[in-house]
């Protein structure tokens, strides 16, 4: 069974070569009707209906990376493989699994987080796990990487200053997971990761909305505090279920969008 086709014909501009400094970039992820991703102090929150839940798998199959920030990876405990598609057919190859990387600049994600523990049993592929480099480099945070490391993890660091805002270390994030071969990259969530790939609409080529039918009422808001997103059009709307699913896309640069 292949993907739904309109996800591969929302990603077939992701044939084409990346630019050299960023891959191309899917931002994904599950709302409310009032716009939470998460309930009160950030706990998880499941939105997706069964047939969008599957249908975020086969889009996770269509990428070479999945990123989530470090408090979703600490409080959601994800394993962000594909495990809700249907086995492949005999004799066909197992589902393209993404590479998991967190944006963790504290290092506090646990080394006995699933991510860890399906890579060590052989079930998830190595998780890279982004840090922020000088000065938050104290012995402490030393030894939690030298713990991630020993639990199998790949520490990479983005040495910036800790003054420089989430939404200005986007393009250097992306460019050193460029660097590092990956050409095509998920992005879940959560709402500051959002918030910080939003911040420029050139880090982010497609947009993925899904909206369960349900309020929420407090949690976590993706939208506030975010800046304007009038450089996004919608190009494709449908029921996946019983929710819906929006994408968008940059608008071209030619497009007036007021
Ligand atoms: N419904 C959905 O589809 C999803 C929901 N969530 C929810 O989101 C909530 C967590 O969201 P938040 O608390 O906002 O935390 P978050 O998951 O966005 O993580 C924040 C961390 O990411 C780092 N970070 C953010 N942008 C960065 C950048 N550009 N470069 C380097 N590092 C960066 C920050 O330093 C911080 O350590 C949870 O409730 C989780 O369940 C998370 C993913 C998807
Ligand atoms: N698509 C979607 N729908 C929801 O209702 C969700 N809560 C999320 N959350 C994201 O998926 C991660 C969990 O992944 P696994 O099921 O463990 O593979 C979670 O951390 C969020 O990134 N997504």
């Amino acid at each position: 069974m292949p993907p739904p086709p309109f996800l591969t014909a929302l990603l077939e501009p992701y044939a084409a070569p990346p630019p050299p400094t960023r891959p191309h970039v899917t931002l994904t992820f599950a709302q409310s009707l009032d716009g939470k991703i998460g309930g009160l102090h950030s706990t998880p929150l499941p939105l997706s209906g069964a047939e969008s839940m599957q249908m975020t798998h086969w889009l996770r199959t269509l990428h070479e990376g999945i990123l989530v920030g470090g408090a979703t990876a600490r409080g959601d405990d994800p394993q962000l493989n594909t495990r809700h598609l249907p086995p492949p057919a005999r004799d066909a190859p197992p589902h393209p699994a993404p590479r998991p990387i967190v944006l963790d600049s504290t290092l506090l994600l646990s080394p006995s987080c699933k991510l860890l523990r399906n890579f060590n049993a052989g079930t998830g592929r190595r998780p890279w796990i982004v840090g922020v480099g000088p000065p938050q480099c104290d012995a402490e945070w030393e030894k939690r990487r030298t713990a991630l490391e020993g639990a199998g993890a790949r520490v990479l660091l983005l040495d910036l200053s800790d003054t420089e805002r989430e939404a200005t270390r986007t393009p250097a994030l992306l460019a050193l997971l460029r660097a590092q071969g990956v050409r095509t990259l998920m992005v879940e969530g959560g709402a500051r990761v959002i918030r910080s790939f939003l911040s420029a609409p050139c880090n982010v080529d497609t947009i993925l909305i899904t909206t369960a039918p349900v309020l929420v009422g407090p949690g976590v808001d993706w939208a506030d505090g975010v800046g304007k997103l009038d450089a996004w059009r919608v190009v494709e709307t449908r029921l996946v279920g019983r929710d819906s699913v929006v994408a968008l896309v940059a608008r071209p640069e030619e497009e007036d969008a007021t």
